[in-house]
């Protein structure tokens, strides 16, 4: 069964990460599989946004599969798992076509910091998020607090990171984290499609046009250097007892 999967419709395509007994947690074949199916969406000039979301009702994300990457010890080791996905969410950061985010269910850890690399997060009322990778005695990994702060205010980005709290989807619309939230009682799709149809222009020129305005602010701003930076501090701290105590506390319940 494919790890993530691929599904056109119309001038959208829904890209949907599917683990859902490890709550769509992330390992090298999904980070190996977004990236072809981003490659493909990039291509195809019939597809104008992207749609990441994951599998089932309970999760969006669960960050880094942490039964997988536990085994990695030093620093080194670390930043090649890190660096591989850093460059996942650099790419969806600076994708030509609209991004959005559609958190179904919790998003934790490296499951926010993916979600912040789209350009919209649309998710449901009473859901959870959380950057709750201080109480694994890491920072964020992927690059996600560099993106956070391109998507909120540092002022209101900070508490975030510094409480590793989970926060409830309603929060997450109050700061502008989340754009909107969807009704649960009605069809997701068809509320996605009305979400967006507005932003989806008909020409994919101009659509790229301004998204390339965005994508100059990035690269004026240094954001790829400073996702490096962030990515090898979370390196320097995976190799330390606390995080390795707090990853087998968690396996261990
Ligand atoms: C690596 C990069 C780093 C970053 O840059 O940010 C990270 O992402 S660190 C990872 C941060 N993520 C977490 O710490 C999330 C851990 N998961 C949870 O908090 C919870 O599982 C949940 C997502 C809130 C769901 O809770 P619940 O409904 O109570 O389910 P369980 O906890 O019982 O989980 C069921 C099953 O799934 C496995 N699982 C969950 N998350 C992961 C994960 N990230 N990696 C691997 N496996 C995961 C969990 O171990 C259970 O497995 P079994 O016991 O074998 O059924």
């Amino acid at each position: 069964m494919e790890k993530v999967t691929y599904k056109k419709m119309g001038s959208l395509c829904w890209i949907m990460i599917n683990r859902p007994n490890v709550h769509n947690a992330i390992d090298y074949d999904v980070m190996d599989q977004l990236m072809s199916h981003l490659t493909t969406a990039e291509k195809d000039s019939g597809v104008k946004a992207i749609i990441l979301t994951g599998a089932g009702e309970k999760t969006f994300c669960s960050g880094g599969d942490l039964q997988k990457f536990h085994s990695l010890h030093t620093k080194e080791e670390a930043l090649v798992m890190l660096s591989k996905m850093g460059d996942v969410l650099y790419r969806i950061a600076t994708f030509p076509k609209i991004t959005v985010a559609f958190l179904n269910g919790t998003a934790v850890g490296g499951g926010c910091e993916l979600a912040t690399s789209c350009d919209y997060r649309l998710a449901l009322p009473g859901n959870k998020f959380g950057f709750i990778q201080g109480s694994l005695g890491i920072t964020t990994g992927w690059g996600g607090t560099t993106l956070l702060m391109e998507r909120i205010h540092p002022s209101l980005a900070l508490p975030l990171l510094h409480s590793c709290e989970r926060k409830q989807t309603e929060e997450g619309l109050k700061i502008g984290f989340i754009n909107s939230l969807l009704n649960r009682e009605e069809p997701i799709e068809a509320q996605i499609e009305e979400w967006i149809k507005p932003l989806i222009h008909p020409s994919l020129a101009v659509l790229q046009s301004y998204k390339s305005y965005y994508i100059d602010r990035l690269h004026t701003l240094d954001v790829k250097v400073r996702m490096e930076r962030e990515i090898e501090q979370c390196a320097t701290l995976w190799q330390e007892k606390e995080h390795h105590d707090a990853v087998n506390a968690f396996l261990r319940k």
